[in-house]
């Protein structure tokens, strides 16, 4: 179990209310959660402890920068050995699963002793913040009394959909016995608009170990404290009024989170490269494309063969993030250089952008993305249009959202787990999104949202804003309660 303080700080912690953060131990969930400990922590009434797990913790702290100020964040780490599958390993669902269900037995008795350790120097813990899928953290706030908070990092729809999962079973439209028929509509997930089987998350049709999964965590939603959905009212309302009517008016929209750092940046777990910037600025405004697929997505060698011959084809200027682990068994080098080569003065590549300033500078084009939720707000707050290309989890439900909810992008005729996309759609789905009437259609609507997500965080009438305020004031009660 390790510990980092962030200060020299010694005044009495004990005389501030002490807040546990445990993120999901993976880059999507973990930067939520720490622009929101960021917030709290910038209040003088709290202290705050981010609790990592052994295997991300070197990793975490070797890029983290303490911010100027927040000296009440505490960093520490509890131990489990499982790393996130990354690469081929994530291609398999079922790894994640077995990630899930090991991540529940292990580390619920290693977050008790920290709990219990720092109670014993003197610094209780009087609630936890956690992801909705660590929902362990719930056993664990109840063998010690003190309120749980959910942070939920994806769609207000997203949230209504695991609330229908009883529903969604009973049906047999879920982990169908005897097959599953893709035809059905499915039209009663309230504050949903109706939608295929096919765009209902890809896990809920996952095997055994994810059904059990499912089940047992959709009911705990209704024991949080609050809920925090980093998202939007004005994207989402229907599903928002829906939601607070079923679980209370504690269940609130609380994003774009990443709005509450002015220094525009991300947690970091990988060396970002600036230089793509400094190419940015030699580009034509709104002319750049932009692809990632975030930080667990794969492609197969076919596949990555046939987006490189789309971009080369399209001549449109590209900004592309190639991780090392993104294409399973590695691309050939022969004709990687080749594409390299040909391409040296249309693209730039890296291995990890620092996505946020990519997405706010003037040459942004549009967006290809796997459609993680991060990716697709931080695009809408930049009023960037997108081209969906889903890969798993909740990433198919994201892009049939910004279709044809919002009408904010394209997609291509499957997903990435369904076969694959050849380069002549691909290069159809580039110019649709960036030339033709449609996109520009869809470039209208996405700078409206932009409007209404930065209207949602500012700082005197932005609901977002507002009701993490709110939050924040019961969260100063609770010290009341235990004095
Ligand atoms: O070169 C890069 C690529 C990504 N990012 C950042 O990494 C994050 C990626 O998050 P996201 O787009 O949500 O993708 P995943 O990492 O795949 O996110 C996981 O978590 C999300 C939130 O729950 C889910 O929506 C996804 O399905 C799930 O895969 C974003 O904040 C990006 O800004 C960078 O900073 N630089």
């Amino acid at each position: 179990m390790g510990s980092l303080q962030t200060s020299s700080d010694s005044s009495s912690p004990s005389s501030k209310i002490h807040v546990m953060a445990v993120p999901l131990p993976a880059q999507g969930h973990m930067s939520p959660v720490i622009h929101l400990c960021k917030l709290i922590a910038r209040d003088p009434s709290f202290t705050i402890s981010l609790v990592n797990v052994d295997s991300l913790h070197d990793e975490f702290v070797k890029h983290w920068v303490a911010p100027a100020g927040l000296e009440d964040l505490r960093l520490h780490s509890i131990p489990y050995s499982w790393k996130l599958p990354r690469g081929a390993d994530a291609h398999a669902l079922g790894n994640l699963a077995e990630w899930f269900t090991a991540s529940a037995r292990e580390l619920p008795g290693g977050l008790e002793d920290l709990i219990r350790k720092l109670g014993e120097e003197g610094d209780p813990v009087n609630c936890i913040i956690s992801d909705y899928f660590c929902d362990w953290t719930q056993d664990v706030a109840d063998v010690f009394g003190i309120p749980r908070i959910i942070l939920w990092s994806g769609t207000a729809g997203w949230t209504s959909l695991e609330y229908h999962i009883p529903d969604l079973l009973q049906k047999n439209h879920i982990f169908p016995v005897g097959g599953r028929d893709d035809s059905v509509i499915i039209d009663y997930v309230r504050g949903v608009k109706p939608l295929r089987l096919a765009d209902v998350p890809d896990y809920m049709q996952g095997n055994e170990v994810w059904k059990e999964i499912c089940i047992k965590r959709s009911p705990v939603v209704k024991r949080a404290r609050w809920v925090l959905v980093n998202s939007f009212y004005d994207l989402e309302a229907p599903t928002f009024d829906f939601m607070a009517s079923e679980l209370g008016p504690r269940f609130i929209p609380a994003g774009p989170l990443f709005l509450l750092d002015d220094s525009r940046k991300n947690v970091v777990l990988r060396p970002e490269n600036e230089d793509c910037l400094r190419w940015m600025d030699e580009q034509e405004p709104g002319s750049v494309l932009y692809i990632s697929f975030g930080s667990i997505a794969v492609l197969s060698v076919e596949q990555f063969e046939e987006l490189a011959g789309a971009l080369e084809a399209s001549k449109k200027p590209f900004l592309w993030v190639i991780r090392s682990e993104l294409v399973v068994g590695g691309h050939s080098n022969e004709s990687y250089d080749g594409f390299c080569e040909r391409t040296k003065n249309q693209g730039f590549i890296v291995s990890w952008a620092p996505q946020l300033r990519v997405l706010a500078h003037p040459s942004m084009g549009a967006f290809l993305t796997h459609c993680g939720w991060n990716s697709i707000q931080e695009s809408i707050t930049h009023g960037i249009p997108l081209l969906g290309w889903p890969y798993g989890a909740e990433q198919n439900t994201n892009c049939k959202f910004i279709v044809e909810d919002w009408k904010i992008g394209v997609r291509f005729s499957k997903t990435a787990m369904q076969g694959l996309i050849e380069r002549g759609e691909i290069e159809d789905g580039i110019r649709k999104v960036m030339d033709s009437e449609e996109g520009k259609e869809m470039k209208e609507r996405v700078e409206n949202l932009k409007i209404l997500a930065r209207k949602a965080m500012d700082k005197e009438h932005g609901k977002s804003f507002r009701g993490l305020q709110a939050f924040l004031e019961d969260l100063k009660a609770l010290k009341l309660h235990h004095e």
